[in-house]
């Protein structure tokens, strides 16, 4: 609950004015609603009294039904009113957490959004801020205003009727629905738990399902996949029946409660009018006004199924909303990268995945990685990125560490190319924008003749051939060739590569080496590298070693 009310705040300061014009319209939409059957009971009854007295032809029913009138009316303009404003300021403030949260979420530590799948963001950005839309409009609101109305309710029926009948109504709708609401919250709690997660599993396995669908045909697990689905699914229809039956339940002693209050003020009423202390139309009030409150305590119902949602939404949001903004400014880093007996260790590993790797690479220089497989060669070209942080020893650029310069310092003179190219559906010349905006048509044609692609895409489309879902569209090689097109349109001053021909035939390889020295010539160049052809263009090899291999030398 504190998560969720954190949040409540966080959403009620983004539209504070328009929330409390909300609100005192809620308040006014009760208390119109109460006043209106408080009105109309006394004036029955009123009625009724003076007809049996023979007084009836000199009782004034003009001034009480205008009232009523103008009290309906006024309830149904102030209800149009306090919808609009509260629904129009809580989506104005949605859209701006899921802002602040998009931006928290990106600019989490490397390794925290390496680890985040992407359904899991999705479902954060969109369904989490989506399940909180209830916690204003469905719960805080509501409470609010029916807690002002009950009491102001009491407040009133204290000398206009009689104190006993003020406290018993007000009182009484005062503790017994919060107590329900209390008991329900925990019996729902669970449920709740088990709908969210089970409708979070039903989409994380879709998202996988459809991503991963060719492979699952290749290997004949479509169907039992999409059962997996199913499963999830009918394990949240089942959490969700749970929820209505505690909801039906909860909207009976709601119900109860409003018929219980009403008849008790009836009671006391009869009680009091037959002592003499009140008259019965100032009976009738209270009995009207009690019957009138149950409308303060009907959201109590809904906003209960919805807490257990909302609550799970609010601790998964809150953590990326307090992530640091990057900071800006700096200086791109420029110079030698040099590593000083550098090893990086995973929190969840007991060794570090590399043995105590030097190098320097000065501007100009090409550096070849070299390793088997998973000795930690692209974990190396992050840390030389600054993504990483080494564990021991020190990785310096120019005499600065690029892991504690901000984002937009490092990739103003360091461009990476990792292992798995990262296209988006688009045009060729918006995939290429991404790294230079501003870049004109002659300078992307430029990079592509540098990485040897642009003869295939002028048979094609051009800059405008467009690429599917994450690039599709484009072989393999050529998507290798497009993302390192784009890290060159930076005009890095450290290009660090991770198997940049990958794919590509000797010849083709060959030319792409050549062709990224020859594009920025003063660069200082490290790459990860299996194949003859990038080991050949380097000025020197320097081999990254597991810590077992070395373990008697090092110590580790
Ligand atoms: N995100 C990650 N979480 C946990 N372990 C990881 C992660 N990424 C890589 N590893 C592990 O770290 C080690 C080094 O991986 P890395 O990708 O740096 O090796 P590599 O030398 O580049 O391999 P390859 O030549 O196959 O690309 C491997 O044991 C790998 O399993």
């Amino acid at each position: 609950m504190t998560a969720l009310l954190r949040l409540v705040l966080i959403l009620a300061r983004a539209e504070q004015r328009a929330l409390w014009r909300g609100l005192a319209l809620s308040v006014t939409v009760l208390a119109m609603g109460v006043a209106l059957l408080g009105l109309s009971g006394w004036f029955i009854t009123a009625a009724a009294a003076a007809g049996m007295a023979g007084l009836g032809i000199l009782f004034n029913v003009f001034a009480p039904s205008a009232m009523v009138r103008l009290l309906a009316l006024g309830r149904t303009a102030a209800r149009y009113g306090e919808r609009v404003l509260t629904h129009d300021a809580t989506l104005r403030a949605l859209s701006g957490l899921r802002i602040r949260l998009l931006q928290g979420l990106l600019h989490s530590p490397y390794r925290q959004l390496e680890r985040m799948r992407a359904n899991a963001f999705l479902n954060r950005v969109t369904a989490d801020t989506d399940a909180l839309d209830g916690a204003l409009l469905r719960l805080i609101l509501p409470a609010l205003a029916g807690w002002t109305v009950i009491l102001c309710s009491g407040a009133l029926l204290w000398p206009l009727v009689h104190p006993w009948i003020a406290l018993a109504v007000a009182g009484g709708y005062l503790i017994l629905p919060t107590a329900t609401f209390a008991l329900g919250q925990r019996v729902a709690r669970h449920p709740a738990r088990r709908a969210e997660a089970a409708l979070q599993a039903a989409r994380s396995r879709l998202i996988d399902l459809v991503a991963g669908r060719d492979d699952l045909a290749m290997h004949g697990q479509l169907r039992q996949s999409a059962a997996q689905v199913e499963t999830a699914f009918a394990r949240h229809a089942a959490a969700r029946a749970r929820l209505d039956g505690i909801e039906r339940v909860t909207g009976a002693l709601l119900d109860m409660t409003g018929a219980g209050l009403t008849v008790l003020a009836l009671g006391l009423g009869i009680a009091l009018v037959q002592q003499g202390a009140i008259t019965a139309p100032q009976a009738a009030i209270g009995v009207f006004v009690a019957l009138a409150l149950g409308e303060t305590v009907a959201p109590v119902r809904r906003a209960l199924s919805e807490i257990g949602r909302m609550t799970q939404a609010a601790r998964r949001i809150l953590p990326a909303l307090d992530t640091p903004a990057e900071a800006s400014g700096g200086q791109p880093p420029e110079g030698t990268l040099v590593f000083d007996a550098v090893t990086f260790a995973r929190p969840e590993a007991d060794r570090p995945v590399f043995a105590p790797l030097s190098l320097r690479v000065a501007p100009g220089e090409t550096v070849v990685l070299e390793g088997p497989s998973g000795s930690g060669k692209s974990t190396a070209l992050l840390l030389a990125a600054g993504a990483l942080t080494p564990s021991t020893g020190t990785v310096r650029i120019g005499g600065q560490d690029p892991a504690a310069l901000p984002l937009t310092a490092r990739t103003g003179s360091i461009a990476v190319v990792p292992q798995r190219h990262a296209l988006i559906a688009g045009t060729v010349a918006e995939n290429l924008r991404l790294a230079a905006p501003e870049a004109s048509e002659d300078r992307l044609w430029q990079v592509l003749e540098t990485v040897q692609l642009a003869d295939t895409l002028r048979a094609r489309d051009g800059l405008e051939t467009r690429l599917g879902f994450r690039g599709t569209g484009l072989s393999g090689g050529e998507a290798r060739r497009l993302v390192l097109a784009r890290a060159l349109l930076r005009q890095p001053r450290l290009l660090l590569l991770d198997e940049p021909t990958e794919g590509l035939d000797a010849e083709t390889a060959r030319a792409v080496m050549s062709g990224l020295r020859a594009a920025c010539p003063g660069a200082a160049i490290l790459l990860a590298a299996h194949r003859t052809e990038e080991r050949a263009c380097a000025d020197r090899h320097v081999r990254v070693t597991r810590p077992e291999n070395l373990h008697d030398r090092w110590g580790i």
